[in-house]
Protein backbone atom coordinates (compact mmCIF):
# COMPACT_ATOMS: atom_id res chain seq x y z
CA UNK A 1 0.00 0.00 0.00
CA UNK A 2 0.93 3.79 -0.84
CA UNK A 3 -0.42 7.25 0.26
CA UNK A 4 -0.36 9.89 -2.11
CA UNK A 5 -2.05 13.47 -2.36
CA UNK A 6 -4.03 14.68 -5.40
CA UNK A 7 -4.69 18.70 -5.41
CA UNK A 8 -7.41 20.11 -7.39
CA UNK A 9 -8.86 23.48 -7.98
CA UNK A 10 -11.51 23.19 -11.04
CA UNK A 11 -12.96 26.27 -12.79
CA UNK A 12 -15.53 27.24 -10.46
CA UNK A 13 -12.45 29.01 -8.42
CA UNK A 14 -13.86 27.86 -5.20
CA UNK A 15 -10.94 26.61 -3.43
CA UNK A 16 -8.39 23.93 -3.65
CA UNK A 17 -9.52 20.23 -2.67
CA UNK A 18 -6.50 17.60 -1.86
CA UNK A 19 -7.54 14.20 -1.15
CA UNK A 20 -5.36 11.48 0.77
CA UNK A 21 -5.05 8.35 -1.36
CA UNK A 22 -4.42 4.99 -0.45
CA UNK A 23 -2.93 2.77 -3.10
CA UNK A 24 -2.83 -0.84 -3.42
CA UNK A 25 0.17 -1.53 -5.19
CA UNK A 26 -0.50 -5.26 -6.01
CA UNK A 27 -3.76 -4.26 -8.16
CA UNK A 28 -4.29 -3.43 -11.38
CA UNK A 29 -6.91 -0.76 -11.07
CA UNK A 30 -4.97 0.37 -7.89
CA UNK A 31 -8.06 0.14 -6.03
CA UNK A 32 -7.81 3.91 -4.69
CA UNK A 33 -9.30 4.45 -1.09
CA UNK A 34 -10.26 7.68 0.35
CA UNK A 35 -8.59 8.39 3.41
CA UNK A 36 -8.62 12.43 4.39
CA UNK A 37 -9.53 15.15 2.47
CA UNK A 38 -9.51 18.48 3.16
CA UNK A 39 -10.88 21.70 1.16
CA UNK A 40 -8.80 24.83 1.33
CA UNK A 41 -10.98 27.81 0.70
CA UNK A 42 -9.90 30.41 -1.90
CA UNK A 43 -9.30 33.87 -0.60
CA UNK A 44 -11.16 36.51 -2.31
CA UNK A 45 -8.10 38.07 -3.40
CA UNK A 46 -6.63 35.45 -4.97
CA UNK A 47 -9.57 34.20 -6.21
CA UNK A 48 -10.10 37.54 -8.32
CA UNK A 49 -6.31 37.59 -9.48
CA UNK A 50 -7.35 34.27 -10.57
CA UNK A 51 -10.62 35.38 -12.23
CA UNK A 52 -8.80 38.26 -14.02
CA UNK A 53 -5.97 36.08 -15.76
CA UNK A 54 -8.43 33.84 -16.99
CA UNK A 55 -10.22 36.75 -18.53
CA UNK A 56 -7.55 39.49 -19.61
CA UNK A 57 -4.61 38.43 -22.20
CA UNK A 58 -2.55 41.76 -20.97
CA UNK A 59 -2.20 40.50 -17.80
CA UNK A 60 1.24 41.21 -16.82
CA UNK A 61 3.91 38.56 -16.20
CA UNK A 62 4.19 40.39 -12.53
CA UNK A 63 0.97 39.58 -11.98
CA UNK A 64 1.00 35.92 -13.50
CA UNK A 65 3.68 35.13 -11.16
CA UNK A 66 2.04 36.70 -7.60
CA UNK A 67 -1.23 34.85 -8.31
CA UNK A 68 1.28 31.87 -8.96
CA UNK A 69 3.00 32.08 -5.69
CA UNK A 70 0.29 32.62 -3.66
CA UNK A 71 -1.81 29.29 -5.53
CA UNK A 72 0.93 27.09 -4.63
CA UNK A 73 1.29 28.78 -0.87
CA UNK A 74 -2.42 27.75 -0.65
CA UNK A 75 -1.97 24.38 -2.32
CA UNK A 76 1.32 23.65 0.69
CA UNK A 77 -1.41 24.67 3.31
CA UNK A 78 -4.10 22.98 1.94
CA UNK A 79 -1.43 19.77 2.01
CA UNK A 80 -0.33 20.92 5.60
CA UNK A 81 -4.28 21.07 6.88
CA UNK A 82 -4.59 17.73 5.34
CA UNK A 83 -1.75 15.72 6.93
CA UNK A 84 -2.41 17.41 9.85
CA UNK A 85 -6.12 16.68 10.26
CA UNK A 86 -5.60 12.86 9.15
CA UNK A 87 -2.18 12.54 11.48
CA UNK A 88 -0.24 11.42 8.58
CA UNK A 89 3.45 11.95 8.95
CA UNK A 90 4.54 13.73 5.17
CA UNK A 91 7.07 11.35 4.95
CA UNK A 92 4.65 8.73 4.52
CA UNK A 93 3.36 10.22 1.38
CA UNK A 94 4.88 9.12 -1.65
CA UNK A 95 4.16 12.50 -3.65
CA UNK A 96 1.58 15.23 -4.60
CA UNK A 97 -0.48 15.19 -7.58
CA UNK A 98 -0.70 19.43 -8.67
CA UNK A 99 -3.17 19.89 -11.22
CA UNK A 100 -2.86 23.49 -11.71
CA UNK A 101 -5.38 26.07 -12.17
CA UNK A 102 -6.68 25.95 -15.58
CA UNK A 103 -6.11 29.52 -17.01
CA UNK A 104 -7.10 29.21 -20.29
CA UNK A 105 -8.26 25.43 -22.69
CA UNK A 106 -7.78 26.14 -26.19
CA UNK A 107 -7.49 21.94 -27.63
CA UNK A 108 -8.53 23.57 -31.07
CA UNK A 109 -6.29 26.60 -30.79
CA UNK A 110 -6.98 30.12 -31.38
CA UNK A 111 -7.10 32.12 -35.04
CA UNK A 112 -5.26 28.92 -36.49
CA UNK A 113 -2.29 29.27 -34.08
CA UNK A 114 -1.61 26.07 -32.05
CA UNK A 115 -3.32 24.11 -29.68
CA UNK A 116 -2.85 24.97 -26.01
CA UNK A 117 -4.00 24.58 -22.43
CA UNK A 118 -2.80 26.59 -19.67
CA UNK A 119 -2.50 25.32 -16.10
CA UNK A 120 -1.17 27.82 -13.68
CA UNK A 121 0.99 26.12 -11.74
CA UNK A 122 4.56 26.00 -9.48
CA UNK A 123 5.21 22.46 -8.80
CA UNK A 124 8.96 23.24 -7.82
CA UNK A 125 7.94 25.47 -5.43
CA UNK A 126 5.26 23.06 -4.10
CA UNK A 127 8.40 20.41 -3.70
CA UNK A 128 10.48 22.95 -1.77
CA UNK A 129 7.35 23.61 0.43
CA UNK A 130 5.87 20.49 1.49
CA UNK A 131 9.36 17.96 1.23
CA UNK A 132 7.91 15.69 -1.48
CA UNK A 133 7.73 14.57 -4.79
CA UNK A 134 5.56 16.36 -6.73
CA UNK A 135 3.99 15.88 -10.11
CA UNK A 136 2.67 18.26 -12.43
CA UNK A 137 1.44 19.43 -15.84
CA UNK A 138 -1.02 16.25 -16.73
CA UNK A 139 -2.56 17.40 -19.58
CA UNK A 140 -0.09 18.53 -21.73
CA UNK A 141 1.55 15.27 -22.64
CA UNK A 142 -2.26 14.36 -24.36
CA UNK A 143 -2.45 17.01 -26.40
CA UNK A 144 1.15 16.89 -28.06
CA UNK A 145 -0.30 13.14 -28.86
CA UNK A 146 -3.26 15.42 -30.68
CA UNK A 147 -5.68 14.61 -28.03
CA UNK A 148 -8.26 17.15 -26.08
CA UNK A 149 -6.00 16.76 -23.09
CA UNK A 150 -9.48 16.75 -20.95
CA UNK A 151 -11.34 15.01 -19.78
CA UNK A 152 -8.98 12.94 -17.52
CA UNK A 153 -11.30 11.92 -14.78
CA UNK A 154 -12.60 9.46 -17.27
CA UNK A 155 -9.52 6.95 -16.41
CA UNK A 156 -9.86 7.09 -12.88
CA UNK A 157 -13.88 6.61 -12.73
CA UNK A 158 -12.98 3.31 -14.98
CA UNK A 159 -10.47 1.94 -12.07
CA UNK A 160 -13.08 3.46 -9.49
CA UNK A 161 -16.80 1.90 -11.00
CA UNK A 162 -16.41 -0.49 -13.82
CA UNK A 163 -17.87 -3.96 -12.71
CA UNK A 164 -19.67 -7.04 -14.25
CA UNK A 165 -22.92 -7.05 -15.58
CA UNK A 166 -23.82 -3.10 -15.12
CA UNK A 167 -23.17 -0.29 -17.55
CA UNK A 168 -22.78 2.87 -15.89
CA UNK A 169 -22.92 6.83 -16.36
CA UNK A 170 -20.16 9.03 -14.43
CA UNK A 171 -21.37 12.33 -14.37
CA UNK A 172 -19.05 14.98 -12.71
CA UNK A 173 -21.06 18.61 -12.49
CA UNK A 174 -18.94 21.45 -11.52
CA UNK A 175 -18.11 24.32 -13.47
CA UNK A 176 -18.35 22.40 -16.35
CA UNK A 177 -19.85 18.89 -16.94
CA UNK A 178 -18.06 15.65 -18.08
CA UNK A 179 -19.36 12.36 -18.65
CA UNK A 180 -18.14 8.60 -18.61
CA UNK A 181 -19.94 5.49 -19.93
CA UNK A 182 -18.87 2.78 -18.62
CA UNK A 183 -19.20 -0.69 -20.53
CA UNK A 184 -19.62 -3.28 -18.27
CA UNK A 185 -16.12 -4.92 -17.37
CA UNK A 186 -16.99 -8.06 -19.35
CA UNK A 187 -17.43 -5.84 -22.62
CA UNK A 188 -14.01 -5.48 -24.13
CA UNK A 189 -14.78 -2.05 -25.45
CA UNK A 190 -12.87 1.38 -24.29
CA UNK A 191 -15.24 3.72 -21.59
CA UNK A 192 -16.26 7.06 -23.90
CA UNK A 193 -16.37 10.18 -22.05
CA UNK A 194 -16.19 13.85 -22.92
CA UNK A 195 -17.77 17.19 -21.57
CA UNK A 196 -20.84 17.86 -22.38
CA UNK A 197 -20.67 21.59 -21.73
CA UNK A 198 -21.33 24.22 -18.90
CA UNK A 199 -22.78 22.49 -15.63
CA UNK A 200 -22.47 25.33 -12.66
CA UNK A 201 -20.31 28.28 -14.24
CA UNK A 202 -23.50 30.01 -16.20
CA UNK A 203 -25.77 29.46 -12.62
CA UNK A 204 -22.68 30.82 -10.31
CA UNK A 205 -22.23 33.48 -12.63
CA UNK A 206 -25.74 34.97 -13.23
CA UNK A 207 -27.09 34.31 -9.76
CA UNK A 208 -23.41 36.46 -8.30
CA UNK A 209 -24.55 39.11 -11.02
CA UNK A 210 -28.19 39.13 -9.62
CA UNK A 211 -28.46 37.52 -6.21
CA UNK A 212 -24.62 37.67 -4.69
CA UNK A 213 -23.14 34.85 -3.51
CA UNK A 214 -21.22 32.13 -5.09
CA UNK A 215 -23.62 30.10 -5.87
CA UNK A 216 -27.69 29.36 -5.74
CA UNK A 217 -27.90 26.64 -2.88
CA UNK A 218 -30.21 24.16 -3.62
CA UNK A 219 -30.95 25.10 -7.13
CA UNK A 220 -33.73 26.73 -5.11
CA UNK A 221 -33.96 29.93 -7.36
CA UNK A 222 -34.03 28.38 -10.43
CA UNK A 223 -36.67 25.95 -9.07
CA UNK A 224 -38.89 29.91 -8.49
CA UNK A 225 -38.47 30.30 -12.00
CA UNK A 226 -40.05 29.22 -15.35
CA UNK A 227 -37.63 27.41 -18.39
CA UNK A 228 -37.96 29.71 -21.28
CA UNK A 229 -38.25 27.90 -24.05
CA UNK A 230 -37.35 29.95 -26.76
CA UNK A 231 -34.28 31.23 -25.02
CA UNK A 232 -33.73 27.52 -24.67
CA UNK A 233 -33.64 26.89 -27.86
CA UNK A 234 -31.46 29.57 -29.12
CA UNK A 235 -29.03 28.28 -26.19
CA UNK A 236 -29.16 24.71 -27.33
CA UNK A 237 -28.22 25.33 -31.07
CA UNK A 238 -25.09 26.65 -29.91
CA UNK A 239 -22.48 24.09 -32.23
CA UNK A 240 -20.29 22.79 -29.24
CA UNK A 241 -23.51 20.93 -27.82
CA UNK A 242 -23.56 18.61 -31.23
CA UNK A 243 -20.22 18.28 -32.05
CA UNK A 244 -19.24 14.38 -31.76
CA UNK A 245 -16.74 13.49 -29.56
CA UNK A 246 -13.58 13.82 -28.52
CA UNK A 247 -14.23 17.16 -27.37
CA UNK A 248 -13.99 19.35 -24.40
CA UNK A 249 -14.37 23.17 -23.48
CA UNK A 250 -14.48 26.14 -20.60
CA UNK A 251 -14.81 29.46 -19.93
CA UNK A 252 -13.83 30.30 -23.48
CA UNK A 253 -16.66 29.72 -24.83
CA UNK A 254 -19.20 29.58 -22.08
CA UNK A 255 -19.47 32.81 -19.94
CA UNK A 256 -22.03 35.63 -19.44
CA UNK A 257 -21.53 37.40 -22.91
CA UNK A 258 -22.10 34.52 -24.70
CA UNK A 259 -25.09 34.24 -22.52
CA UNK A 260 -26.32 37.90 -22.86
CA UNK A 261 -25.85 37.52 -26.42
CA UNK A 262 -29.04 35.50 -26.32
CA UNK A 263 -30.97 37.14 -24.23
CA UNK A 264 -34.28 39.73 -25.20
CA UNK A 265 -33.72 42.11 -22.31
CA UNK A 266 -37.47 41.21 -21.66
CA UNK A 267 -36.69 37.69 -19.71
CA UNK A 268 -37.12 37.44 -15.59
CA UNK A 269 -33.80 37.04 -14.04
CA UNK A 270 -35.12 33.94 -12.39
CA UNK A 271 -36.66 32.27 -15.70
CA UNK A 272 -32.96 33.00 -17.00
CA UNK A 273 -31.51 31.33 -14.21
CA UNK A 274 -34.41 27.84 -14.46
CA UNK A 275 -33.44 28.00 -18.60
CA UNK A 276 -29.34 27.91 -17.44
CA UNK A 277 -30.47 25.04 -15.58
CA UNK A 278 -32.75 23.15 -17.75
CA UNK A 279 -29.88 23.74 -20.42
CA UNK A 280 -27.25 21.99 -18.27
CA UNK A 281 -29.66 18.81 -17.97
CA UNK A 282 -31.31 18.68 -21.36
CA UNK A 283 -27.05 19.21 -22.87
CA UNK A 284 -25.90 16.52 -20.07
CA UNK A 285 -28.95 14.22 -21.74
CA UNK A 286 -27.90 15.16 -24.97
CA UNK A 287 -24.34 14.39 -24.37
CA UNK A 288 -25.67 10.71 -22.63
CA UNK A 289 -27.83 10.34 -25.96
CA UNK A 290 -24.61 10.72 -28.28
CA UNK A 291 -22.41 7.93 -26.02
CA UNK A 292 -25.06 5.28 -25.72
CA UNK A 293 -25.54 5.39 -29.65
CA UNK A 294 -21.99 5.28 -29.94
CA UNK A 295 -21.08 2.45 -27.93
CA UNK A 296 -24.81 0.42 -28.94
CA UNK A 297 -25.39 1.00 -25.21
CA UNK A 298 -28.65 0.12 -23.10
CA UNK A 299 -30.93 3.12 -21.82
CA UNK A 300 -30.55 1.69 -18.75
CA UNK A 301 -27.53 2.61 -16.24
CA UNK A 302 -26.65 3.22 -12.95
CA UNK A 303 -25.99 7.62 -12.92
CA UNK A 304 -23.41 8.45 -10.72
CA UNK A 305 -23.50 11.89 -10.28
CA UNK A 306 -20.26 13.99 -8.70
CA UNK A 307 -18.57 17.48 -8.48
CA UNK A 308 -20.36 20.49 -6.45
CA UNK A 309 -23.52 20.00 -8.90
CA UNK A 310 -24.46 16.88 -7.17
CA UNK A 311 -25.53 18.91 -4.40
CA UNK A 312 -27.91 20.92 -6.69
CA UNK A 313 -31.55 19.55 -6.11
CA UNK A 314 -33.04 21.26 -8.43
CA UNK A 315 -30.70 20.02 -10.93
CA UNK A 316 -30.85 16.10 -9.91
CA UNK A 317 -34.66 16.51 -10.26
CA UNK A 318 -34.07 17.93 -14.10
CA UNK A 319 -31.97 15.26 -15.38
CA UNK A 320 -33.38 12.59 -13.07
CA UNK A 321 -36.81 13.83 -15.94
CA UNK A 322 -34.20 13.76 -19.15
CA UNK A 323 -32.61 10.31 -18.32
CA UNK A 324 -35.79 8.33 -16.78
CA UNK A 325 -34.21 5.11 -17.19
CA UNK A 326 -30.59 5.96 -15.15
CA UNK A 327 -30.89 4.42 -11.67
CA UNK A 328 -29.06 7.09 -9.51
CA UNK A 329 -26.23 6.09 -7.31
CA UNK A 330 -24.40 7.65 -4.72
CA UNK A 331 -20.70 7.55 -4.96
CA UNK A 332 -20.31 7.60 -1.38
CA UNK A 333 -21.36 4.10 -1.35
CA UNK A 334 -17.77 3.14 -3.27
CA UNK A 335 -16.37 5.36 -0.07
CA UNK A 336 -15.47 8.58 -2.68
CA UNK A 337 -18.09 11.48 -1.39
CA UNK A 338 -19.33 13.47 -4.67
CA UNK A 339 -16.56 16.05 -3.99
CA UNK A 340 -13.36 13.76 -3.68
CA UNK A 341 -13.49 12.33 -7.15
CA UNK A 342 -11.33 15.10 -9.15
CA UNK A 343 -8.96 15.76 -6.44
CA UNK A 344 -8.43 11.95 -5.81
CA UNK A 345 -8.50 11.30 -9.48
CA UNK A 346 -4.83 13.29 -9.16
CA UNK A 347 -3.88 10.74 -6.74
CA UNK A 348 -4.05 8.36 -8.28
CA UNK A 349 -2.87 9.73 -12.23
CA UNK A 350 0.27 10.98 -9.76
CA UNK A 351 0.47 6.82 -9.09
CA UNK A 352 0.21 5.81 -12.60
CA UNK A 353 3.11 8.33 -13.83
CA UNK A 354 5.76 7.38 -11.20
CA UNK A 355 5.13 3.74 -11.82
CA UNK A 356 5.50 4.56 -15.71
CA UNK A 357 1.78 4.18 -16.36
CA UNK A 358 -0.15 5.68 -19.01
CA UNK A 359 -3.04 7.96 -17.27
CA UNK A 360 -5.30 8.95 -20.64
CA UNK A 361 -7.77 7.30 -22.68
CA UNK A 362 -7.20 7.70 -26.32
CA UNK A 363 -10.89 6.80 -26.51
CA UNK A 364 -11.79 9.93 -24.26
CA UNK A 365 -9.41 12.57 -25.28
CA UNK A 366 -8.71 11.32 -28.97
CA UNK A 367 -5.27 10.94 -28.23
CA UNK A 368 -2.62 8.99 -30.66
CA UNK A 369 -2.27 6.50 -28.13
CA UNK A 370 -2.27 5.64 -24.30
CA UNK A 371 0.78 8.39 -22.85
CA UNK A 372 2.63 8.35 -19.10
CA UNK A 373 1.05 11.53 -17.97
CA UNK A 374 2.80 14.18 -16.13
CA UNK A 375 6.07 15.44 -15.03
CA UNK A 376 8.02 14.62 -11.99
CA UNK A 377 9.89 17.05 -9.71
CA UNK A 378 11.84 15.53 -6.83
CA UNK A 379 11.90 16.67 -3.41
N1 LIG B 1 -25.58 22.95 -2.10
C1 LIG B 1 -25.34 23.31 -3.37
N2 LIG B 1 -26.38 23.72 -4.14
C2 LIG B 1 -26.18 24.10 -5.41
N3 LIG B 1 -24.99 24.10 -6.02
C3 LIG B 1 -23.92 23.69 -5.30
C4 LIG B 1 -24.04 23.27 -3.95
N4 LIG B 1 -22.79 22.93 -3.52
C5 LIG B 1 -21.95 23.12 -4.56
N5 LIG B 1 -22.62 23.60 -5.63
C6 LIG B 1 -22.08 23.95 -6.95
O1 LIG B 1 -20.88 23.27 -7.18
C7 LIG B 1 -19.87 24.17 -7.62
C8 LIG B 1 -18.51 23.64 -7.24
O2 LIG B 1 -18.35 22.39 -7.85
P1 LIG B 1 -16.95 21.71 -8.06
O3 LIG B 1 -16.09 22.00 -6.88
O4 LIG B 1 -17.21 20.31 -8.46
O5 LIG B 1 -16.44 22.52 -9.31
P2 LIG B 1 -15.00 22.60 -9.93
O6 LIG B 1 -14.22 21.39 -9.52
O7 LIG B 1 -14.45 23.93 -9.57
O8 LIG B 1 -15.32 22.59 -11.48
P3 LIG B 1 -14.74 21.69 -12.71
O9 LIG B 1 -15.08 20.26 -12.42
O10 LIG B 1 -15.48 22.25 -13.87
O11 LIG B 1 -13.28 21.99 -12.75
C9 LIG B 1 -20.22 25.49 -6.96
O12 LIG B 1 -19.67 26.57 -7.68
C10 LIG B 1 -21.75 25.44 -7.04
O13 LIG B 1 -22.20 25.89 -8.28
C1 LIG C 1 -9.05 22.03 -19.04
C2 LIG C 1 -9.73 21.75 -17.73
O1 LIG C 1 -9.24 22.13 -16.68
N1 LIG C 1 -10.88 21.06 -17.81
C3 LIG C 1 -11.61 20.64 -16.63
C4 LIG C 1 -12.95 21.36 -16.53
O2 LIG C 1 -13.68 20.91 -15.39
C5 LIG C 1 -14.55 19.85 -15.80
C6 LIG C 1 -14.21 19.65 -17.23
O3 LIG C 1 -13.80 20.98 -17.59
C7 LIG C 1 -13.02 18.68 -17.43
O4 LIG C 1 -12.73 18.66 -18.82
C8 LIG C 1 -11.72 19.14 -16.72
O5 LIG C 1 -11.46 18.63 -15.45
C9 LIG C 1 -11.55 17.30 -15.04
C10 LIG C 1 -10.85 17.10 -13.74
C11 LIG C 1 -11.01 16.28 -16.02
O6 LIG C 1 -10.03 16.51 -16.71
O7 LIG C 1 -11.58 15.17 -16.04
Amino acid sequence: MSLYIGLMSGTSLDGIDAALVEIDDTSASGCPRLLASHAEPMPAALRESLWALCHAAGAGFAELAAAEDAFCRLQAQAVATLLAASGTPREAVEAIGSHGQTIEHAPQGHAGGPAYTLQLDNPSLLAELTGRCVVADFRRRDLAAGGQAAPLAPAFHEALFRAPGEWRLVLNLGGFANLTLLPPAEDPRAPLGFDSGPANALLDAWHARHRGGDFDADGAWAASGRVDEALLGRLLAEPFFHLPPPRSTGRELFHLDWLEGHLTGKERTEDVQATLAELTAQSVALAVAMARERLEAPTAARLIPCGGGAHNRDLLARLDRHLPDSRLADSEAWGWPVDWLEAGAFAWLTWRRLHGMPGNLPSVTGAAGPRVLGGVYAP
